[in-house]
Parts: structure tokens; sequence; C-alpha cells
């Protein structure tokens, strides 16, 4: 995949098929968009393109608070493994901001990356004011030489699949639902950074990440994960919170990794939310703690291996 933020930069003369978004989640919707572009670039020996833009966590806060599903860093990292040919993350300018709709399927989409085809949802905005739809589209297609194709929304029983609809039920915690929604489950991922020290005494040495700030967060408790550390898959148990018998203070993420004893400090990790357990909980000791952590495993084991139990 090649990879290009200034796209007054991109110099080839190869057409693309061209989908269009800010694909936050990169849920089931935006993957049917993705199969479209893929599948019409290949037919048409053309380069599969996702154009979207980098916001900066203090725009996306400060507008309305809006959390992201995944980060620019995670939304990359599963576009390149959807396999398309190019990926196109502009910053979010004045100058893009105040580009009028015509302008930008002029300039950008045919001048810039030569659009054979673009591939929205029925819902689709561009340009200034986000004034541009999908009819506007189909005509300045019709007037410079594209095709369109506005593909109807993927439903989850008789609702859209949404962004806002994934963060509903991400705030609920409900991660076997949010997986069916993505088609691969949420997950968090980070650099494996130095903690209190306390797990190997407790006899549960965990993996400490830090959940970036514009990051969507489930509730804080305890979840079955499956972690990518060191290029190899662990079934896991994971803390998300502040860890309140012991601490209390910022909410991080503590996984402690099943038949693993490795030193990961500085690796990156991804973790992944396959089950909600239970709250978060102040103990009154930390024998309490330890008991309690002991019967979450068992738990975790039971998930991961029914049969066993
Ligand atoms: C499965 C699991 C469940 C946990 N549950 C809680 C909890 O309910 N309350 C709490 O204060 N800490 C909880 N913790 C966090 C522990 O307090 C933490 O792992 C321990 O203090 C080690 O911290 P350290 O990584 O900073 O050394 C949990 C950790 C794990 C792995
Ligand atoms: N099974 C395991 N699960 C998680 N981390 C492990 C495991 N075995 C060894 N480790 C290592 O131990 C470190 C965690 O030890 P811990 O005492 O909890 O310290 P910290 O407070 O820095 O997390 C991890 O960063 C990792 O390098």
């Amino acid at each position: 995949m090649e990879y290009i933020h200034d796209i007054m930069k991109y110099e080839s003369d190869r057409p693309c098929v061209i989908t269009l978004g800010k694909f936050d989640g990169v849920h089931k919707g935006h993957r049917k968009l993705i199969r479209k572009a893929r599948a019409l670039a290949a037919k048409a020996g053309g380069r599969s393109a996702v154009f979207t833009f980098t916001v900066s966590p203090q725009v996306m806060m400060g507008e309305r608070q809006m959390k992201m599903i995944t980060t620019n860093r995670e939304r990359d990292e599963i576009l390149r493994e959807l396999g398309i040919d190019l990926l196109v993350e502009c910053p979010f300018t004045e100058e893009l901001r105040s580009m009028s709709a015509e302008d930008f399927v002029k300039e950008l989409l045919v001048g810039r990356l030569h659009a054979s085809a673009v591939v929205v949802g029925t819902d689709a905005r561009f340009g200034k004011d986000r004034a541009g739809d999908a009819d506007l589209l189909v005509s300045l297609g019709a007037k410079y030489g594209f095709d369109v194709f506005v593909e109807e929304k993927e439903k989850d029983g008789d609702r859209e699949i949404s962004s806002s609809y994934v963060r509903e039920r991400i705030a609920e915690g409900d991660m076997q639902r949010v997986q069916n929604l993505l088609s691969y489950p949420y997950f968090m991922a980070g650099e494996v950074v130095h903690g209190r020290h306390l797990g190997h005494t407790l006899g549960f040495p965990t993996i400490n990440t830090v959940p970036p700030s514009e990051k969507m967060l489930p509730p804080r408790g305890v979840y079955f994960t499956r972690t990518l550390v060191g290029g190899k898959w662990y079934q896991g148990i994971s803390n998300l919170g502040v860890k309140p018998t012991v601490d209390g203070s910022a909410v991080g993420l503590e996984t402690y990794l099943f038949d693993c004893s490795l030193d990961l400090y500085g690796q990156e990790a991804r973790v992944e939310f396959l089950q909600f357990r239970r709250s978060e909980k102040k103990f009154g000791s930390i024998e309490e703690l330890k008991n309690q952590m002991d019967e979450d495993i068992q738990a975790a084991d039971n998930f991961f291996q029914p049969d066993n139990s």
C-alpha cells in the first residue's frame, strides 16, 4: 500500500477507483465500499484508493467531543490489511475545508488522482460545509468523465450500520455485538510501558498500554482478550481502568497473557476485546483482589476452552 499524506505531491498517472469518507472503525459498511473499489480497480487495471482525512485529536475533541473507534494509526493498519493500493490521508486543513464540492472533485479526485470511478454510500458528503452529496457526485462524474457507484448502507437487522451505531454498542460494553458490526474485534494498539511492578508480586504480570486520548473506550472493567505482541497471539484477560485498589489515577489497559513469560517492554501490542466479564472494583485488600483475579482467570479459561469445563 502506498501512503500519501500530501496529495499535492502525488505523481502517478494511473487511474484510481476511489472510495471516500472518514472510515472511523472501518466497519462492515465501510468494508463493502472498499471491496467494491478493489473489485472495480482489478477489473479496470487501475489502483484502488481510499481518500480520507487525518483529524487531530484536538479538533475531534474540540468540535463535538467525538471519540474515535480507531485512531488514525489503527485505521491505517486495518486499511493496509484490507489490501488497498493507495491510502490518501489528508490533514483536514482550512484550505481543504473551504474547497467547494466541485473543486474538491475536479482538483483532487480528477486532477491529482485521475479517478476512473468513485464509490460512496448513499449518505456521502464532501466539500465545503458538506454541501456535496451522492446526486452531485453522479452529475460531476458525467461532467468530468468518471463512473459513480452509490452503494446502499449495510444493515444490522433494520438498522443501518454507522460509526455512531458502533460507538453506542462500545459504550454499552457489548463487545460481541461490536465485533459483529465491525467484522473484527474492537482493539487497542499501543506500546508496552512500565507499570508499578506489582503484577509479578501478585502472581499475575500484566503488560500495560496507555489508551490514546482520542480513542473511544468501552466501560471500565475486566475483559476476555486476545493480544498480538512480539509477532505472536496470546489469549488472556485485561483490566481497563484506574486500578482503584492499588492506584486510582490514570486510565490504563493491563493484560495478563496466558502461557507467556517473556519480557515485552517496548513492544507494540494489539489487544482485542472479545467479551466483557465484570466492572472494575475497589477491593479492601490486595488479597481480595488476588482472589477475584484467580476467579477471573478461571472464567477466561472457560471462555476460551468451553469443552474442558
Ligand atoms: C484480570 C484482572 C482484573 C483486575 N481487576 C481489578 C479490579 O477490579 N480492581 C483493581 O483495583 N485492579 C484490578 N486489576 C489491576 C491490578 O490491580 C493490577 O494488575 C496490579 O495491581 C498490577 O499493577 P502493575 O501492572 O502496575 O504492577 C485487575 C487486573 C487484572 C489482570
Ligand atoms: N504472562 C505474562 N503476561 C503479561 N506480561 C508478562 C507475562 N510474563 C511476563 N511478562 C512481562 O512482565 C511485565 C509485567 O510485569 P509487572 O510486574 O506486572 O510489571 P508492570 O507493572 O511494569 O506491568 C510485562 O511488561 C512483560 O514484559
